[in-house]
């Protein structure tokens, strides 16, 4: 039984179809990649998926529930976490504050009153940012960080609720080629616990971290399949040829 399993996503902007009957399956501890030419519709299924966009018509289910209708919110509570181009890390607090506010969105009130669990926080915080090779700037201002570090940052934040599937969506934009390196080797370790879903544009960075891609073009899946299986696919080869 697939994690995520999103079929038949059509999305229609007023005369435009972004997403034209889109499907995608990702099994647990799969990373899937989610490539296509600009416009392709990528980002906007990656939102039907996370419910920041209704699908003019389609289904999602994920772990075997039918999430189709259900909010970003409930989706979260699900086991969804999703990082956006859009940052949500805020600027003016500390790294270790941003962090404690995205793990105490997911404790119960009961949790936050017992100062136990308090202590058990505190190692929570200290442990992702260790994760993220970020302990050594925990009390400085997310301001001060590189714009990777943010990343990175915010991907921990993203991770803070445990959940079951990941989507991030170019989360290397911006970024060095030394930023992209780490940023996959931050990323690998969570495949144990986590599946993920990402839309890049640097194809050697989906390559080396994917296990499976899906290639949409002008809202329709042209492909999916193993790196492999895509890399030798015609039609693939064709459009990336067609856009360079
Ligand atoms: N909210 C919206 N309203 C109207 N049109 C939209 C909206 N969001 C996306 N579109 C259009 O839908 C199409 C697909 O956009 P989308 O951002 O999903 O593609 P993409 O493959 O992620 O592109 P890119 O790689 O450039 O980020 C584009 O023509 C875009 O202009």
């Amino acid at each position: 039984m697939p994690l995520l399993e999103a079929a038949g996503i059509r999305k229609i902007f007023g005369k435009l179809t972004a997403v034209d009957g889109a499907a995608l399956t990702v099994r647990e501890n799969e990373f899937h990649g989610l490539i296509g030419p600009n416009g392709s519709g990528k980002s906007t299924l990656m939102k039907c998926i996370a419910g920041a966009e209704v699908p003019t018509q389609g289904k999602v289910r994920f772990i075997n529930t039918d999430i189709t209708t259900f909010t970003p919110t409930e989706r979260a509570r699900a086991g969804m976490s999703l990082k956006f181009q859009i940052t949500s890390v805020l600027p003016s607090l500390t790294l270790y504050d941003n962090i404690l506010l995205a793990l105490q969105g997911h404790c119960s009130l009961f949790d936050l009153v017992f100062s136990r669990s308090r202590r058990q926080l505190h190692d929570q915080v200290m442990m992702m940012l260790t994760q993220f090779r970020l302990a050594d700037r925990a009390f400085d201002a997310a301001a001060a960080l590189s714009h990777g570090q943010q990343q990175w940052l915010e991907i921990a934040m993203a991770l803070a609720g445990k959940p079951r599937l990941l989507l991030l969506d170019e989360p290397t934009g911006g970024m060095s080629l030394e930023e992209r390196r780490v940023t996959g080797e931050l990323l690998r370790p969570i495949k144990e616990h986590c599946s993920l879903v990402i839309v890049e544009h640097d194809l050697d960075f989906i390559r080396d971290i994917c296990d499976r891609l899906t290639v949409l073009d002008q809202g329709r899946v042209l492909a999916t399949g193993s790196v492999a299986e895509i890399q030798a696919d015609k039609s693939v080869q064709e459009i990336y040829l067609r856009r360079a």
